[in-house]
């Protein structure tokens, strides 16, 4: 099947630094990409165009279906809560208030978030743990075809991170194209396909 994301050609400087010099990528339904590179390489900068959020000063992305992107840094709203974000996001992804609720609750509490308890306090109270599976679960809402992630389970505890590795395998089986920015090494056997970003040139 045809790519439902691809980048041609894509480059980006930020004022005299070049970050990116001609990347490309393709991620197929039913393929999980692992995006590698050192730190500084561009990674992040690739899957925020990916995801149409910061143009390219030159290349092509394009996307069949839904995007869903989990950035790095979760960015919260601190004193809303969880149930708040749920609801907000959703809307922006067309979901009414109950499914956006109940979709997110569930796939919090398989996280281990217990948003019964947790769902009505501030954001800013939460773990570093806690905000990153919420992080996480807003990029999920609507059940996206195309799924950006960049680090998603920084602080996760254990149970949390082998469920997300499960949810990776279950996206591959409902045909969902995953592309994953990672520094894990030892877990890039579970992605189909890997790609570097190579290090910048300094200047
Ligand atoms: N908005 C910006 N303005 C100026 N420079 C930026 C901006 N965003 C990123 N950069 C620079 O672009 C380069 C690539 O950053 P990016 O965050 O994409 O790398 P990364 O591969 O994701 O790194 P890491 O592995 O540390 O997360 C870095 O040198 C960074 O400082």
């Amino acid at each position: 099947m045809s790519p439902a994301l691809t980048a041609t050609g894509i480059g980006k400087r930020f004022g005299r630094r070049v970050v990116l010099s001609g990347a490309d990528l393709a991620v197929s339904p039913g393929e999980v990409v692992a995006l590698v590179g050192e730190n500084g390489a561009g990674k992040t900068t690739l899957l925020r165009i990916c995801a149409g959020l910061l143009r390219p000063d030159r290349g092509l992305v394009s996307t069949r279906g839904r995007v869903g992107y989990c950035p790095q840094e979760p960015a919260l709203l601190e004193r809303l809560s969880a149930r708040d974000h749920l609801v907000l996001f959703g809307g922006a992804v067309g979901l009414e208030r109950g499914p956006a609720l109940t979709e997110g609750a569930r796939a919090l509490d398989a996280l281990g978030f217990a948003f019964a308890g947790q769902g009505r306090i501030a954001v800013r109270h939460l773990s570093g743990g806690g905000r990153q599976k919420l992080n996480l679960v807003l990029s999920l809402l609507g059940d996206p075809d195309v799924i950006l992630l960049d680090e998603p389970y920084q602080g996760f505890d254990h149970g949390a991170y082998a469920d997300f590795w499960q949810w990776v395998g279950a996206w591959r089986d409902r045909g969902k194209s995953v592309l994953i920015a990672t520094h894990l090494l030892a877990e890039l056997w579970r992605a189909d396909r890997v790609i570097e970003v190579p290090p910048c040139p300094v200047g």
